[in-house]
């Protein structure tokens, strides 16, 4: 089994008295820099533009300041923009007033392991990728827990790259979950994999494809949007909570012999063979290669994908429920 790093691992004084810059105030940028003041590491905010992050960050207890004014005296440089704005941030704001041989500190490998960014050779580079999204991983951190992550070390010039990565991973929680030592690469693969084969992609289209056929048939929208929507959060949490075993353990016979037949004839060997492809396409640079051309013709697929998604029935429809959903929720 792999080791798992936890607290007991992972020491806070090696970055204690380090000045650490958190560019972007985004899904990640806002957690980890909420989490690492709360952990009483010495945090400050860099952004480029006086806009809506900054007066988020403003409006949170910092005081964010411009990117180029951030970087000159931190000694841990932390990179929570979008993926593809890390390689511009990087070249005009970071690079030139960087002090030498700070710390290039990632949440993701992509930049690197594609060679986008290339790090100077005095540098410490690595990575604390939490396995979660940036508000969960603040709210799991308020309450006392965290997300698991991952850290990776690409470049040790101090030879306490990766003590200094677990006591960042402590310093936003992620310690107190689990923390797995791994490689960008592996990181990269995987969490690509991971959010377009399931996570986002698969999941999105199987409850899309699920609710649609149903409608197509003449069912209820609302019939089926508790059916093939809704009640997923709930199969999924019992997996969180007790694996796969619980979960099957908790629905009816029926459920587990129509589950256990019907779910192979729909994910069959043919998907498997897909889900190849697509981490073969991550694996040869293919996906990053469109990624980085659609990001430079302004998004038209996601923009376009996001809209159609929004102005689908089952949104219509969820949104209607959404409030008597939440009624029900336990009140924790
Ligand atoms: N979203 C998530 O939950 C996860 C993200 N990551 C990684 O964390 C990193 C940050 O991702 P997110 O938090 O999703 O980013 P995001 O999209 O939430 O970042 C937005 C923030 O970046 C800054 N920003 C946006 N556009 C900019 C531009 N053109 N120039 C300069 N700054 C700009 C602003 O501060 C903005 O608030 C990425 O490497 C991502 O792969 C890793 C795990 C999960
Ligand atoms: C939330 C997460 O870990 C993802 C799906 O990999 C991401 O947002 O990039
Ligand atoms: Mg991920
Ligand atoms: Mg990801």
């Amino acid at each position: 089994m792999s080791k798992i790093f936890t607290d007991k691992d992972a020491n806070l004084d090696v970055i204690k008295d380090k000045k650490i810059a958190v560019l972007g105030y985004g899904s990640q940028g806002r957690a980890w820099a909420q989490n690492l003041k709360d952990s009483g590491l010495n945090v400050i905010i860099g952004l480029e533009r006086e806009g809506k992050s900054w007066e988020l960050a403003k409006n949170e207890g910092f005081t964010p300041m411009h990117t180029k004014d951030a970087v000159r005296d931190a000694d841990i440089i932390i990179f929570l923009v979008p993926d593809m704005v890390q390689r511009t941030l990087w070249l005009e704001s970071v690079k030139p007033y960087m002090k030498k041989g700070a710390d290039l500190v990632f949440a993701h490998g992509f930049n690197i392991h594609y060679g986008l960014i290339q790090p100077p050779n005095d540098s410490d580079v690595y990575m604390i990728a939490p396995k979660g999204p940036g508000p969960t991983v603040r709210e799991y951190y308020k309450a006392g827990g965290g997300v698991p992550a991952l850290v990776a070390v690409h470049q040790d010039v101090s030879g306490k790259a990766l003590q200094k990565a677990l006591a960042i991973a402590r310093g936003i929680g992620a310690t107190r979950a689990g923390v797995i030592h791994t490689t960008f690469k592996e990181e990269t693969e995987t969490d690509l994999f991971g959010e377009q084969v399931i996570l986002v992609g698969g999941i999105m289209e199987l409850m899309k494809a699920a609710f649609e056929t149903l409608v197509e048939e003449g069912y209820q929208p609302e019939v089926a949007y508790f059916e093939t929507i809704n009640e997923l959060k709930m199969l999924v949490d019992l997996v969180y909570e007790k694996g796969i075993t619980g979960m099957l353990k908790a629905v009816s016979d029926t459920a587990k012999y129509g589950g256990l037949t019907v779910g192979k004839f729909i994910i069959n060997q043919d998907v498997r063979n897909r889900m190849k492809e697509a981490l073969q396409r991550i694996k040869s640079g293919k996906f990053a290669e469109e990624w980085i051309e659609e990001y430079g013709k302004g998004m038209p697929t996601v923009i376009n994908g996001l809209s159609q998604i929004q102005n689908s029935l089952e949104e219509k429809i969820g949104a209607q429920l959404r409030d008597l959903i939440q009624k029900g929720k336990p009140k924790s």
